[in-house]
């Protein structure tokens, strides 16, 4: 695999600077070097990581801190107060290097409200064409398609860089798992999960390379091909961006910290900086460089070049209960195998050097499971009237004080409403891990966090607030959902598996006595590492960052692309989206070129 190019930058102009060699950065750039007429420097803090876990499929299911960073976030006050670690990647690929492979899109009606909220030609309809170009489907085998009667639907794929597939290895209780979820009351049997229909049992996608049996990330799809052949493509690896450089409103080019010996640079962008750092970094990059909100600024030091509250509100997340079963009657082999078994383990390591089949080349993820509000509880209506009653300002951080934040909420809040009353719209998400563990995400969060740059270190990690559970909607349907699950684990067609109770545990049977064991023993989670929606894409008297062109209100020059300008969170795993956010992102830049 390639290294990168250009590591004497210091004082050089390109046409364009990206800050991030993640998902989106790394899109953006191939894309806007694809007709060699514009320069683009990539500015990556991480490296390149070529060993096995960023390679070999069987390692999405471990965490590699390694390449990432982890701010502890601040205590959560509705979770005992608890910090918690706010996995963040640091390499070249960002998140597609460390996550899960999962490959899920929303729902149509998740994009249609980023459409509703003011920012035409980004709703479903909008979006497609650039999910399409962004992926190209390599179906399973024909024998384990048949095997496992698996369906998909070529034509919401196309022969873009990114490969997904759904893996050709499940473990056989898989099969006992879907016929349960098909058993269960209004959940319907879905096509495609990428058709944007909503709720249903699925075959989950996976970015995995099937020509190869790889992991497929941004980085393997859409850097490695294009780099010996782009001499305007440059990359820097190691490299910290920390701050924005500006000659009055005008974006001109970043300054940066080397890694490696701390020494400083500086870049300049004939065209644009174009921020794809991530929801964590983004905001804390613009809050260093002057623009957020006027008191954070002020207690950092930070000289106040737009007081903006909105950059780091507006903060969302999946928070994610751990349930867990006991299985005392697993077929062989079944998902612990491989770690309990050295015979096992032995043979299908070999096998997958070998052939690159089996469970290696395969995640965990091979199914979802998804509801609308009103397929978990028999009160979606309430729920909704719930949220609709609150006084819009009650369950807020304090900058919501800031009208057009305010605003802004209010208008998400009436399409949450709207979503919790829609059977097109998911809501959360299902157990289908065949080892009886099943993290479950809440998919619709009314709560808002924040991120704001630490005062004593505003260059250091910033201050990430998930205010999980601030708002109280969220815990009635966290609630419903444990009692969803508990329910689906009852069922006679489960009982061959013998699952018994781990988390909660059974002890918990009134709403709080859940509601004490999740919030207090670590089963509730605030987050499943898809921060996001922190520079929000939302006219300004909405409390938006950017506008639906990607650029920061009230500066020229500068863009943001990344996790950052979701306005809501879909109810689905973040990457799907994110790498048709940075194809429809490339498009909208090079037409104002
Ligand atoms: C552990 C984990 C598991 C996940 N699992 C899944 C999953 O299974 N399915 C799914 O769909 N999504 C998953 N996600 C989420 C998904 O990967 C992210 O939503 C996606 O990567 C976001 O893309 P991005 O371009 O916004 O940010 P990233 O891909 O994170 O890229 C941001 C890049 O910017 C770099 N950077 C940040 N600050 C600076 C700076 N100041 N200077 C220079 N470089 C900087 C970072 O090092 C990083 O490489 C997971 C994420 C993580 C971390």
């Amino acid at each position: 695999r390639h290294a990168s190019r250009d590591e004497h930058v210091q004082s050089k102009t390109y046409d364009y600077i990206v800050v991030g060699g993640g998902i989106t950065g790394l899109v953006v750039a191939n894309r806007l070097t694809e007709d060699g007429r514009s320069t683009v420097l990539v500015i990556e803090r991480g490296y390149f990581d070529d060993s096995p876990r960023a390679i070999v499929p069987y390692w999405a299911n471990f965490l590699d801190t390694s390449v990432m960073m982890n701010p502890r976030s601040a205590p959560v006050a509705n979770l005992n107060n608890a910090t918690f670690s706010v996995p963040v990647a640091a390499v070249v690929g960002g998140g597609s290097v460390v996550n899960g492979m999962a490959y899920m899109r929303g729902s149509k009606a998740d994009y249609d409200a980023w459409e509703e909220l003011g920012n035409p030609g980004w709703g479903w309809n909008g979006l497609l064409p650039y999910f399409r170009k962004s992926t190209t489907f390599i179906p399973p085998s024909p024998e384990a398609a048949e095997q496992w009667n698996m369906t998909w639907d070529s034509s919401v794929y196309d022969h873009g860089p990114l490969r997904i597939t759904i893996p050709d290895f499940h473990y056989p209780d898989l099969a006992i798992l879907r016929e349960g979820w098909k058993h269960e009351d209004g959940v319907t049997v879905g096509r495609d999960i990428g058709a944007g229909a909503g709720p249903g049992l699925y075959w989950a996608l996976e970015t995995i390379d099937a020509r190869d049996n790889t992991r497929a990330t941004a980085r393997k799809e859409y850097y490695d091909p294009v780099n010996s052949t782009r001499p305007n493509l440059h990359l820097l690896t190691g490299q910290t961006v920390d701050e924005i450089l500006f000659q009055d409103l005008c974006a001109t080019g970043v300054r940066m910290i080397s890694r490696k010996d701390n020494r400083t640079s500086e870049v300049y962008a004939r065209k644009e900086v174009i921020l794809a750092a991530g929801a964590v970094q983004t905001p804390q990059l613009l809050q260093v460089s002057g623009i957020g909100p006027k008191d954070v600024l002020n207690a950092a030091g930070i000289k106040v070049k737009k007081d903006m509250p909105a950059v780091g509100a507006n903060y969302q997340d999946h928070a994610t209960i751990h349930t867990s079963y006991n299985l005392s009657h697993q077929s062989f082999p079944n998902p612990d195998t491989i770690a309990t078994n050295e015979t096992y383990n032995a043979t299908v390591w070999e096998e997958y050097w070998a052939n690159g089949t089996g469970p290696i080349a395969a995640g965990s993820g091979s199914t979802a499971v998804l509801f609308s509000l009103s397929q978990l509880v028999p009160f979606a209506g309430p729920i909704a009237e719930k949220l609709l009653a609150q006084k819009p300002d009650h369950y807020l951080p304090s900058v919501y004080s800031f009208p057009p934040l305010l605003r802004g909420f209010e208008a998400q809040r009436k399409i949450l409403a709207k979503q919790y009353s829609s059977n097109g719209s998911t809501v959360a998400s299902g157990a289908v891990v065949g080892n009886g563990f099943a993290s479950t995400p809440f998919l619709k969060p009314a709560s808002r966090g924040t991120i704001t740059v630490n005062p004593t270190n505003p260059r250091g990690l910033p201050i990430v607030q998930y205010n999980t559970l601030m708002n109280p909607v969220d815990g009635d349907i966290i609630l419903a959902m444990v009692k969803r699950t508990r329910t689906f684990w009852a069922k006679p067609e489960l009982a061959v598996v013998g699952p018994v109770e781990v988390t909660p545990g059974v002890q918990y049977q009134t709403d709080d006595e859940i509601m004490f064991a999740l919030t207090t023993k670590g089963f509730l989670v605030p987050g499943l590492a898809h921060p996001s929606c922190t520079c929000a894409m939302m006219p300004e008297a909405l409390g938006g960052c950017v506008g639906p062109d990607l650029r920061v209100y009230g500066f020229e020059n500068l863009s943001i692309v990344d996790a950052s300008i979701l306005p809501m969170i879909p109810g689905a795993p973040l990457q799907a989206t994110m790498y048709a956010v940075a194809e429809k992102a490339a498009d909208l830049i090079q037409m104002r070129a």
